[in-house]
C-alpha cells in the first residue's frame, strides 16, 4: 500500500506540494498526470526517501518513510525514465547484483525466470546490457522489482521513448505485477497509456491533486479534454 497524508514540500518560498493525499491499495495502478513542474517527481521522491517532506506523512506498506527510510525501502522498487544498469554486465548479472543489494540470493534458474517473466527474450539474458534497447533495459528494471518482491512500485515516465509495441508490453507486465498484489504509482505524460494501464488516474497542478477518477469512468478523449482544461 502507498499512502501520502497531507504531504507538503517547500523549496524556499516555492510550494512544490500542497497537502497532497494519495491512497493506493495493493493491486492497484495509479497514474499521476500533470504538466512539467506539477510535482509528480517530488511526490515520488518523497516516497523513495530522496526528498524530506516539509509537512505531512508518507507510508509504504503501512511503514512511515521518515525519519528513517531504510525500513520502508525494503518494500519498494523504482523504475525511472531510464533504468541505470551496468553496461558491461549481462542482464542476468545486473539482476543478480541488484537483487543481492536488496538482500536476495537467487539461483541462475530463478534469475532467468524473473527476466523471462518481465518479457526479456532468453537470447538476451547473457548479452551485455550496453547493447540493449531502452525497452529491454526497462524490462530488467521490472525483473529487479519482481526479484525484490516489491510491495510498492514507483515509476517516473517509464514508457517515454519506448515504441508503441514495447510500451504496450511494458503496460501488460505492470498489470500482471498489480494482479500479484503490488501497489503501483506511475507518473506519466502519456494520457492514453494512463487510461489503458491504470485503475485510477489523478491530475496534479501546482502541487495539488485537482482531479481524481476511475479509469473506467472516462474515455481517453475525455481524459485528454479534462487534462487540457485542468492544466
Ligand atoms: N531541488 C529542488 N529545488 C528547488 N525547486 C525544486 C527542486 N525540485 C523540484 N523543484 C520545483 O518543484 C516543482 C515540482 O517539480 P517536479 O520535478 O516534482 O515536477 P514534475 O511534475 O515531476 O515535472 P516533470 O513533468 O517536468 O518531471 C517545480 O516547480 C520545480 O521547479
Amino acid at each position: 500500500m502507498i499512502e501520502a497524508k497531507q504531504l507538503s514540500k517547500s523549496y524556499g518560498d516555492h510550494k512544490a506540494l500542497k497537502n497532497l493525499d494519495i491512497h493506493i491499495q495493493a493491486g492497484e495502478i495509479f497514474a499521476l498526470l500533470g504538466q512539467n513542474g506539477a510535482g509528480k517527481t517530488t511526490t515520488i521522491n518523497c516516497f523513495l526517501g530522496f526528498v524530506k517532506p516539509s509537512a505531512g506523512e508518507v507510508l509504504i506498506n503501512g511503514i512511515p518513510v521518515n525519519p528513517d527510510p531504510k525500513e520502508s525501502k525494503k518494500f519498494l522498487a523504482y523504475i525511472p525514465e531510464t533504468v541505470m544498469l551496468y553496461g558491461n554486465l549481462s542482464g542476468i548479472e545486473n539482476l543478480a547484483f541488484f537483487s543481492s543489494l536488496a538482500g536476495q540470493s537467487y539461483s541462475t534458474q530463478e534469475l532467468r525466470a524473473f527476466l523471462s517473466k518481465s518479457g526479456l527474450q532468453e537470447s538476451a539474458h547473457d548479452k551485455r546490457v550496453g547493447g540493449y534497447s531502452k525497452g529491454m533495459r526497462q524490462k530488467v528494471g521490472i525483473a529487479i522489482a519482481l526479484a525484490k518482491k516489491a510491495k510498492a512500485l514507483f515509476l517516473d515516465e517509464p514508457t517515454s521513448g519506448l515504441d508503441p509495441k514495447a510500451s504496450n508490453e511494458f503496460s501488460e507486465i505492470l498489470k500482471e505485477l498489480a494482479a500479484q498484489g503490488t501497489a503501483i504509482l506511475m507518473a506519466t505524460h502519456d494520457i492514453f497509456r494512463a487510461k489503458e494501464v491504470a485503475n485510477r488516474i489523478g491530475i496534479m497542478k501546482e502541487g495539488q491533486m485537482v482531479s481524481l477518477m476511475s479509469a473506467s469512468d472516462i474515455s481517453a478523449n475525455e481524459l485528454e479534454q479534462l487534462y487540457l482544461k485542468t492544466i
